[in-house]
């Protein structure tokens, strides 16, 4: 067989130059508009919106819901949003997100390059692919930085990747990084970072509000096991927490309802106007759901939620931060990804 493959014509050809050898890991984010103004979040929301996986309306349907209504009343308000968490380096998740990537690269050796895009907005999935292929990335591990599998952000994530590599000739081998809700190393990382925070407050905590993104109810019907997840990360979380020395309860909550329709619940914001009437008036909040502090966590968790909270006879509200770039969230990540590479390198 070898003596007639390849064609004696094919053995002679030059082929042009190019690179390979190389890995690449692509940690992907949600994304987030170029400023905190309202034709950049009118841009960012118009395609985040768009996308099938996040809307799921016939496109004939929510089209001109989308235009005519949700983008011309929408981004007036969320600019003001994200103007209130705004950062020198840019939107926090997009500054978080670089930070991350930066932290990784080098962990995995000299032929593994880390890089970063976001799904919706600036630094597309399809430049960034195409980047690290340029550098000689035959093997590229997609890395959504989603602890929990939703198909509004792991599958659309995938999609992107597949779709930006269908017309390429050299396509490189993709893996992905599974969610990891209940990964051991996540939920270690989760409980120290929680208790190192609970630790610094000057209260005692009653009630460790965990607030989830929320989804449509009727994702949970169809079979998206989001909900299943965090409610696991929140059940796992606690157990560490008791393992750990902290007793604290922990009461999973899902934020960010989005819509008329019926939400995952309870919802956060329901949560923190009823909890003092319960009788818990000091409160931590943290958002396991979040690998990375965004305007949802900053702005609507930490800034909103712990107005609603003390407006309701709460006395202390302390908002955690999420595992970010710091050493432990990072050390977290470089063991997931490490594994994900297991034969690559
Ligand atoms: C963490 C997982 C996320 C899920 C699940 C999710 C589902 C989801 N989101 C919307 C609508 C909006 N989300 C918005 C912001 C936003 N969402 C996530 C993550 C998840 N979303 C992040 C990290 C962010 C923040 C991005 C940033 O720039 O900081 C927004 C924009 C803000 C606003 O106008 O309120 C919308 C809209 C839907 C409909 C949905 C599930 C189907
Ligand atoms: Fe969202
Ligand atoms: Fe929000």
């Amino acid at each position: 067989m070898n003596s007639v493959f390849p064609a004696p014509s094919l053995r002679t050809a030059n082929h042009p130059p190019v690179r390979s050898g190389r890995v690449g890991v692509l940690i992907v984010n949600l994304g987030s508009p170029d400023a905190p103004d309202v034709p950049s979040v009118k841009r960012f929301l118009g395609e985040f919106l768009s996308d099938k996986r996040v809307i799921e309306i016939p496109a004939f349907l929510w089209q001109p819901i989308l235009k005519l209504l949700i983008l011309n009343l929408r981004p007036r308000t969320t600019a003001q949003n994200y103007a209130k968490v705004w950062t020198p380096e840019g939107s926090p998740i997009t500054a978080i997100t670089r930070a991350q990537a930066t932290a990784l690269q080098g962990a995995f050796g000299p032929d593994v390059i880390v890089d970063w895009a976001m799904r919706y907005g600036t630094r597309s999935i399809p430049e960034q692919l195409k980047a690290l292929m340029d550098q000689g990335c035959d093997r590229i591990l997609l890395a959504p930085m989603y602890p929990q599998y939703s198909a509004a952000t792991n599958a659309t994530v995938v999609d992107a990747a597949n779709a930006a590599i269908a017309d390429w000739r050299w396509q490189p081998a993709l893996r992905t990084l599974p969610p990891y809700y209940d990964n051991p190393d996540h939920i270690d990382a989760l409980s120290d970072s929680v208790r190192a925070a609970v630790a610094a407050l000057d209260f005692v905590p009653q009630l460790i509000v965990t607030s989830f993104h929320g989804m449509p109810q009727r994702t949970l019907d169809r079979g998206d096991p989001y909900f299943c997840q965090c409610q696991k990360t929140g059940r796992l979380l606690q157990d560490a927490l008791m393992r750990d020395g902290l007793t604290t309860p922990v009461k999973v909550t899902f934020q960010s309802r989005f819509g008329r329709a019926e939400w995952l619940k309870p919802y956060t914001d329901a949560t923190l106007e009823s909890l003092a009437d319960q009788g818990i008036h000091r409160i931590a909040v943290v958002c396991p759901g979040f690998a990375a502090d965004c305007l949802e966590t900053l702005e609507e968790v930490a800034m909103e939620g712990r107005e609603t909270f003390l407006e309701h006879g709460g006395t202390h509200f302390a908002y955690l931060p999420c595992l970010n770039a710091g050493d432990t969230g990072v050390a977290m990540l470089k063991t997931l990804l490490a594994r994900e590479l297991a034969g690559w390198v």
